[in-house]
């Protein structure tokens, strides 16, 4: 599958792993880039000394090229965009907001810049600013959504923009690749499927919770703080309807909310942390290499577009 995205990045798959932060540490990054993915490793909240570490690490374990994700809500944003200036990386996805504001620096340095975005207007906004390349993420995506599925969300950004379309949210094998490319996009990113990978640093508590999920249990919390959530059911989304009916004020749920996806992560407190993961969670329930994630996608993305053609 030689899509645009693959030539424009040098990589082998169109395939890339969602900059998921504290999940997407440099040894998740490379094994997705030494499989033929592209590695993304995420920011998060992190400070500039964390990304610079993983980056040195990255590099340590492959040779092929990954991306970095900014989350732009972090307080560290600033500093780590001047890291990423430093260090040369390739290519860099943004999350949740609008990366305006960098990419003049990112552009002039050769940086690959495609932002996440949630809705047709700021794929256009986002291609009339000059980036590579647009992530439509639908809202059955884990972590900090948008409110249109991937399903009705990406022919209309498809349709919008002439840049590449990667689709996101609610892909986990070689059909939603298949559904990807139908729906016209260049490739998918992918994020659940690759926290329960055996080269994941995630806790094995928070890998389990993801295996024993069922569709319906990833669920939205924080709707009235304009920043929604999806993951998986426990104490602390309970926790967050309860205050969100009883009216909390937004202050109170952020609070709520704050340091929870560590403790799920690198904790394990699938109790009280913040489960981060996507409705395609329910799918996934094997721990598998990087490796074998990807080309169990290849070969039945294959399978499906063979068979849809024989159908015809
Ligand atoms: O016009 C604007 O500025 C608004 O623009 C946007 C609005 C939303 C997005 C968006 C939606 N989804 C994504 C990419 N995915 C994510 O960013 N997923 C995330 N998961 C956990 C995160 S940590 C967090 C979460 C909320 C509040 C504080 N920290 S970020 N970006 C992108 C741009």
């Amino acid at each position: 599958f030689k899509t645009e995205i693959v030539e424009m990045l040098n990589i082998k798959y169109p395939i890339f792993q969602g900059g998921m932060a504290w999940v997407a540490t440099a040894e998740l990054a490379a094994a997705v880039s030494n499989a033929g993915g592209l590695g993304i490793i995420g920011a998060g909240n992190a400070p500039a000394s964390f990304v610079r570490e993983q980056i040195r690490k990255a590099r340590e374990l492959t040779d092929k090229p990954f991306g970095v994700n900014v989350m732009l809500l972090s307080p560290f944003v600033d500093e780590v965009m001047e890291v990423i200036l430093e260090e040369k990386i390739d290519v860099i996805t943004t999350g949740a907001g609008n990366p305006g504001k960098y990419i003049p620096r990112l552009k002039e340095r050769g940086i690959k810049v495609i932002p996440v975005v949630p809705s047709v207007a700021l794929a256009k906004r986002m291609e009339d600013i000059g980036v590579d390349a647009v992530i439509a993420e639908g809202t059955e995506s884990g972590g900090h959504i948008g409110e249109l599925t991937t399903l009705a969300l990406v022919p209309q950004v498809v349709d919008a923009v002439k840049i590449p379309v990667i689709a996101a949210g609610g892909i986990a094998d070689g059909r939603g690749l298949a559904a990807a490319f139908c729906l016209g996009a260049s490739g998918v990113q992918i994020g659940t499927r690759f926290v329960c990978s055996t080269e994941c640093t995630a806790h094995p508590r928070y890998k389990e919770y993801i295996l024993k999920a069922k569709d319906r249990d990833a669920v939205v919390t924080g709707r009235s703080t304009g920043h929604p959530v999806r993951s998986l059911k426990n104490k602390l989304t309970r926790e967050f309807e309860k205050l969100e009916q009883m009216g909390a004020s937004k202050e109170q749920l952020e609070k709520l909310g704050e340091g929870k996806l560590r403790a799920a992560v690198v904790d394990g407190d699938v109790e009280y942390g913040s489960v981060m993961a996507g409705q395609i969670a329910g799918l996934i329930n094997d721990i598998k290499p990087v490796k074998e994630i990807i080309e169990d996608i290849m070969k039945q993305a294959s399978e499906v577009i063979g068979n849809l053609y024989k159908m015809r």
